[in-house]
């Protein structure tokens, strides 16, 4: 086997409170998390969009200490990784390649190139797929390739998701059993499943398999764990005025505290290291919630980080890939229930028709302007929803 690499996406964060605004402009230049009509809306929209969240977002990474951990666990994550594929008698170098923060993705398939990688696993850091994160990734990946043919003599090979493996779940129900038998009483406590909310929109009109995937990771979990507490499923962290997917987890929260619920132990799932989502909104604004709710012990269960579980089975699936037929960027398809491919957008089915289409852009210019409006102003929708 020539040389090996491993190339670990991850979606990056801000290292510092000066990032914040350009981090998220690189978020919300993505047409993957900002669907628009009209390409060329979407870096004006970015740009005020970021400009006038930053400073509401800023607060939130001030909380946590002035900036984001993923890029220095995400590093430890794939020193791991590369540590064990050794003592398994595997040569590969790791890299990680951030869609919206540095490392870039760009930057990682130059020190690729650099290294004349032969043959690459392509492994998203998300258990679950999703338009919004692997799914995004993917696509900025097959447009490097298209731009550069030096890198078609790379044999690459892609992992959509890899959350029914049983590795992961193990190491999951491991950290989910710590937090449990830390509880007054253990048999009680409910287990609060809270995954990274989408739009709505992603699932019913584009095929994100992603709250499939939810659904499918919390029942095996359960089963992994095999202990008698109720469970529910939430989803978090919903940005903008569109409807995300439900039960919302402040509501979810709420509803248990009001139902006579007093022990809850959260699990966040959409993701394996420790960032703003757990660090700041489970860990800070979720809690209050529940407090007031009348929920007295609130405990979160850890992030993987480097669980050594966790990384045993990333090494397994790594060598697997290898060993297995390749799957390209092209090859990742969706979801039984829908006929048409997820990726490439290309190849979407976006279900419009050319009124709708036509009705869609001056919509988007009515909203552009409405947008302007309220920034002028200071008033509007979307300071009512809290998104500015
Ligand atoms: C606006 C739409 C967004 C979608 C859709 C979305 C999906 C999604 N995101 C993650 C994981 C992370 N998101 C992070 C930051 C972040 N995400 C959004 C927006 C959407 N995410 C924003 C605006 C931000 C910036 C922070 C903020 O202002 O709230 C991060 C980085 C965290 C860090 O520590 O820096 C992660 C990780 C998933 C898993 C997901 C869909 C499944
Ligand atoms: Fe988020
Ligand atoms: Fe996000």
């Amino acid at each position: 086997m020539g040389r090996v690499g491993v190339l670990l996406l991850n979606l990056g964060g801000p290292e510092q409170l000066g990032d914040v605004r350009p981090f998220l402009f690189n978020l919300f230049s993505d047409p993957e998390i900002i669907r628009l009509p009209f390409p060329w809306l979407q870096r004006p929209l970015a740009w005020l969009i970021s400009t006038l969240r930053a400073r509401k977002s800023q607060e939130n990474y001030r909380q946590i200490g002035g900036g984001s951990p993923l890029r220095r666990i995400t590093e430890k994550q794939a020193q791991a990784l590369e540590q064990t594929l050794q003592q398994r008698g595997q040569d590969a170098r790791v890299y990680i390649g951030m869609r919206y923060w540095h490392p870039f993705t760009e930057e990682a398939i130059a020190h690729i190139q650099r290294d004349q990688v032969e043959k690459l696993v392509i492994l998203p850091l998300y258990p679950q797929f999703s338009i919004s994160t692997s799914g995004s990734s993917f696509r900025l990946l097959e447009k490097i390739w298209q731009a550069d043919t030096s890198l078609h003599q790379i044999e690459y090979t892609v992992v959509p998701s890899w959350y029914q493996r049983s590795g992961y779940l193990r190491a999951m129900a491991d950290l989910i059993a710590r937090q449990l038998d830390q509880c007054p009483h253990p048999q009680q406590a409910h287990i609060f499943f809270s995954a990274h909310g989408v739009p709505v929109s992603y699932v019913e009109e584009f095929g994100d398999p992603y709250q499939q995937e939810i659904e499918d990771c919390v029942r095996l979990i359960m089963q992994t764990l095999q202990r008698p507490n109720d469970h529910t499923l939430a989803y978090q962290s919903r940005v903008g005025p569109v409807e995300w997917l439900q039960p919302y987890t402040e509501d979810a929260i709420q509803d248990l505290g009001a139902a006579g619920v007093e022990d809850i132990v959260v699990v966040p799932i959409s993701f394996v290291s420790e960032h703003i989502e757990t660090l700041q909104e489970i860990d800070m604004e979720y809690r209050e919630i529940a407090e007031a709710a009348g929920i007295h012990h609130f405990q979160r269960v850890p992030a993987l980080d480097t669980h050594p579980i966790f990384i045993e089975d990333l090494t397994s699936l790594v060598i697997e890939a290898l060993n297995s037929p390749q799957k390209r960027f092209s090859d990742v398809v969706h979801p039984p229930q829908k006929t048409f491919k997820l990726y490439p957008q290309e190849r979407w089915t976006w279900g419009m028709t050319t009124t709708a289409e036509v009705w869609n852009g001056r919509l988007a210019m009515l909203g552009f302007l409405a947008l302007l409006l309220e920034l002028i102003t200071g008033h509007g929708p979307l300071h009512a929803v809290g998104l500015l």
